[in-house]
């Protein structure tokens, strides 16, 4: 998994089988590889690449997971029946039914030696569905203790019950912009959201940010690298003001919009909201988000491992869906036509 905060490579070693007909899972494995900076360029810039050299990074890039598949493997002695790979998302306009991932499957099973299941959201790009989020099918088989999953990535999602339907969509902003801020000073992220806790808030920014489009719209609902550069780094460039006081802002956009969402959902007194994602590791946030929520709704973070690794776990999931030819995406949550189970399958020659 590799997801859009542009942090690196997720891999995790995971044992799924069911019992009883109830899915079960184990994280055997994890290792997180970070980007290096040329790599982190390449990948966030390649939304301007010719589509000759974005051809050449979906090849090379998908040789390179198969490298770090391999050495994974290797370093841990796995035993591994296939992979399921995200890829990393260079390119996503489901108003257009288009979307992409680098990281060509049959590159990477050539070259670690073990089959391959990618390509999990064209398919229901194909059916008229946004394609996004997917992981909603391992928040519904894996946690469905909890009221409410939200994961603060690059991007923030959230997904919940409706009638014994799964809802589920990207509400907007989470790192991607605390990233954009801090990257300003060379700084990777805010660790612990100590910079953001120093700084005051700024009306007219915040105005701004509440006030974006997106917000208004009715699900379901997904976006990408490209409406951050269109839509939200003109607020940031145009707003000056310091460091402190723009992450502090933004730490309260990011949470006066998830706070909305669950309000506007409400689906019982206790109720639990599992928070995963990068943002969950930002203490400011989650006092921030907590505070926003009031009693009623108890903010959970779990264990590191599942912070980190419930993407590349819920990838995991459905590639295993796939190979049983069972749903593996939700029209209830991407609207399209209907279910699917999808994902390409590559053999290694
Ligand atoms: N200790 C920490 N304090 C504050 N922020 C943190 C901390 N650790 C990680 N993060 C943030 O989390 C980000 C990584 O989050 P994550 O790996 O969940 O994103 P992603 O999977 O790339 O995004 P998405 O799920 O939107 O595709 C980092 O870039 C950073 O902004
Ligand atoms: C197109 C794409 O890659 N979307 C990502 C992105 O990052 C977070 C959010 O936007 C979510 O919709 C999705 O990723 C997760 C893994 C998902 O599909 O559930």
């Amino acid at each position: 998994m590799s997801g859009t905060s542009l942090d690196g490579l997720d891999l995790a070693y995971c044992h799924i089988w069911q019992k009883k007909e109830a899915w079960q899972f184990e994280i055997k494995e994890t290792k997180s590889i970070k980007y290096s900076s040329d790599m982190m360029n390449t990948l966030k810039n390649a939304i301007d690449l010719s589509a000759e050299k974005l051809l050449e990074l979906h090849n090379t890039y998908g040789t390179w997971l198969g490298e770090q598949v391999l050495n994974f493997v290797n370093e841990n002695l796995l035993q591994v029946d296939y992979i399921a790979s995200h890829g990393h998302t260079t390119h996503h306009r489901p108003e257009m039914g288009l979307t992409f991932q680098v990281g060509s499957g049959q590159h990477l099973a050539n070259a670690c030696g073990i089959k391959v299941i990618c390509d999990f959201r064209t398919n229901d790009l194909a059916l008229g569905g946004q394609g996004a989020p997917l992981v909603p099918i391992g928040d519904r088989i894996f946690f469905s203790q909890y009221e409410f999953c939200l994961n603060l990535g690059g991007i923030s999602n959230v997904s919940f019950e409706v009638k014994d339907k799964r809802i589920a969509y990207d509400i907007g902003l989470a790192n991607m912009i605390l990233n954009y801020i801090t990257r300003k000073v060379d700084l990777e992220y805010d660790e612990d959201g100590n910079l953001a806790r120093r700084g005051q808030l700024n009306h007219t920014m915040l105005e701004k940010l509440n006030n974006l489009k997106y917000y208004l719209l009715p699900h379901p609902k997904s976006i990408g690298y490209e409406w951050f550069l269109e839509e939200v780094v003109p607020i940031v460039e145009e707003t000056e003001d310091t460091l402190e006081n723009l992450l502090h802002t933004s730490v309260h956009h990011i949470c006066d919009k998830v706070a909305q969402q669950i309000e506007l959902n409400f689906k019982t007194k206790n109720q639990q909201l599992l928070v995963t994602g990068g943002g969950a590791l930002n203490s400011f946030l989650i006092e921030t988000l907590q505070e926003k929520l009031g009693e009623t709704t108890k903010v959970v973070v779990p264990e590191k491992i599942i912070i980190e690794f419930k993407e590349a776990l819920v990838f995991a999931l459905m590639g295993v869906l796939r190979i049983e030819q069972l749903t593996n995406v939700l029209s209830s949550v991407t609207g399209a036509k209907k279910d699917s189970s999808s994902g390409v399958l590559f053999i290694p020659n």
